[in-house]
């Protein structure tokens, strides 16, 4: 049952990182009843305290870093926040005018109008630190993540249990009904895109949209809820520091959820933690590489393998390691998946990484890997030359039955740049290929055919037959700051 009773009360006062994570852990062995008002309200706070306004002390000089403070949470703080939120939902929305059990479009709507009439007019919309309800409780701002999970714990206050979020790598809307099957949009999308609030996410529009996923978003248990807001998390105070206390909390949020298995089927948190274990490695955790490998299962596993970012997590990271080889095929295998996308003028998200990887990474690789001694032969490898084709081909298919363009001429220029650095030998070389190719599969349908077995599936491209990558070995986590950039909507 919802409310701040006792079982809440007692972890207050919350003067340590451990008593959140008692607090949550404790919440979502509630189950469906794990409350997200207050949960959001705590992690608005403290986030609140310990980024917002935080006049670096005029003494403070870099050398010497801020002793940590881990801002004390007051119960009385917390419960005159939910009170107001509480107060809000129900005095909003007349109840007797909806039949009791599952949620209507009309009921909804209802209350995606009440969240969104609450909120101040000044554009304020990609800033930071707007995520949470003490946001929207504080200052009457929500970014367009926070709008959506504003409208999902409302429904909660009103105990309307199946509605729930949804949530693609650029969007989040709720589902709702008997089956869980009903859809609305909640919440605005981008710049000067109208809102299309109350619509439900038909077929024609999910279909080959990024911005939807094609039909595989992440659908959200009431336990995937909080990891989304812990994934909200924005531990940054300025584009450049970020606090170590906001950082080491989302960790261990994020480590305890994973713990729970409540990431078991949200790519993006796990590539989140994957990010902070290798900011931040915790002892006894798993190196960064299984977090990203885990992320790419899962989409594999449960989306069709229809997400994008979990091989753009991985080749981001990689190229951090310099490991330029494993990097291009992670990038090369992000492309086959967005090329079953029609592009459209909402997916700038997406755009924006596709067009950093071809127009900095590619390029930064193939001037700098001849000083890196295990990429020194990068130019002479035919299989990193099939992956930057099958990179750019992606990004072709893409393109290709699109309503807006994605290239540009500069496009082509990067391409040929890259292009041009490999080894004429390279070329040779893949023509090599391709005809031992053709003859081992020439050899294997012979052999197969005497032994009466079925013939083994040739790889859908030559690079995932000869890649230096075994799939097992690669990692893979963002640039803080790249990361920030792209997790700009999620806060
Ligand atoms: F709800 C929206 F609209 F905000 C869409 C969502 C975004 C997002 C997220 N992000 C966004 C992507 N993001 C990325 N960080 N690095 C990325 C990569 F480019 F390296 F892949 S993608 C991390 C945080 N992390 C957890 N859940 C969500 S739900």
């Amino acid at each position: 049952m919802a409310g701040f009773r006792d079982r809440e009360k007692r972890h207050f006062p919350l003067t340590s990182i451990q008593a959140v994570v008692d607090l949550f852990s404790d919440q979502l062995e509630k189950g469906d009843d794990v409350d997200l008002a207050l949960l959001s309200i705590v992690l608005g706070w403290i986030e609140n305290t310990l980024t917002v306004n935080r006049s670096l002390p005029s003494n403070a000089d870099d050398s010497k870093t801020i002793a940590p403070i881990f801002p004390v949470v007051q119960a009385d703080t917390i419960e005159a926040l939910y009170a107001k939120f509480t107060a809000l939902v129900k005095s909003s929305v007349d109840l007797s005018k909806f039949e009791k059990g599952y949620a209507t479009r009309e009921l909804v709507k209802k209350v995606s109008d009440v969240i969104w009439g609450s909120l101040t007019r000044s554009s304020y919309k990609d800033k930071a630190h707007l995520q949470s309800l003490y946001s929207f409780l504080n200052g009457n701002k929500l970014d367009c993540f926070g709008v959506a999970f504003a409208v999902v714990a409302a429904c909660q206050v009103l105990g309307f249990q199946d509605v729930r979020l949804a949530l693609s790598e650029d969007h989040a809307w709720v589902v709702f009904g008997k089956e869980g099957v009903e859809t609305a949009e909640v919440t605005w999308h981008g710049k000067g895109n109208e809102d299309k609030r109350g619509q439900p996410i038909t077929d024609a529009v999910a279909d080959k949209a990024w911005l939807y996923l094609n039909g595989q978003p992440v659908i959200c248990t009431r336990q995937m809820e909080v990891a989304a807001i812990v994934s909200s998390i924005n531990p940054a105070i300025t584009p450049t520091i970020d606090s170590v206390e906001m950082g080491s909390l989302q960790q261990e949020l994020l480590w305890m959820l994973y713990n729970k298995g409540h990431l078991a089927r949200y790519p993006m948190a796990v590539g989140n933690l994957g990010d902070l274990e290798e900011i931040s490695p915790l002892p006894d955790h798993p190196p960064p590489i299984k977090f990203f490998q885990e992320a790419i299962d899962v989409a594999i596993k449960h989306y069709n393998n229809q997400h994008v970012y979990p091989y753009t997590y991985l080749g981001g990271f990689l190229y951090r390691k310099k490991r330029y080889k494993e990097a291009i095929h992670s990038w090369a295998e992000a492309a086959s998946v967005i090329k079953g996308y029609n592009y459209t003028r909402e997916d700038e998200e997406i755009y924006k990484e596709f067009l950093e990887i071809a127009s900095d990474f590619i390029p930064n690789i193939v001037r700098n890997c001849t000083k890196e001694e295990h990429s020194a032969d990068l130019l002479q490898d035919p299989a990193v030359y099939a992956d930057l084709l099958r990179f750019y081909d992606g990004i072709c298919e893409w393109e290709e039955g699109s309503s807006t363009p994605v290239l540009h001429v500069g496009w082509a220029q990067y391409f040929t740049f890259s292009l041009q650095r490999f080894d004429p030998q390279v070329r040779f070389l893949l023509d090599i290929h391709a005809e031992n190719d053709e003859e081992d599969d020439e050899e294997e349908a012979e052999k197969e055919k005497e032994d009466g077995q079925s013939v083994k599936e040739v790889p859908e491209n030559m690079s995932s037959r000869r890649s230096s990558l075994t799939e097992k070995e690669v990692t893979g986590q963002r640039t803080r700051h790249s990361r920030k950039k792209s997790q700009a909507d999620i806060r």
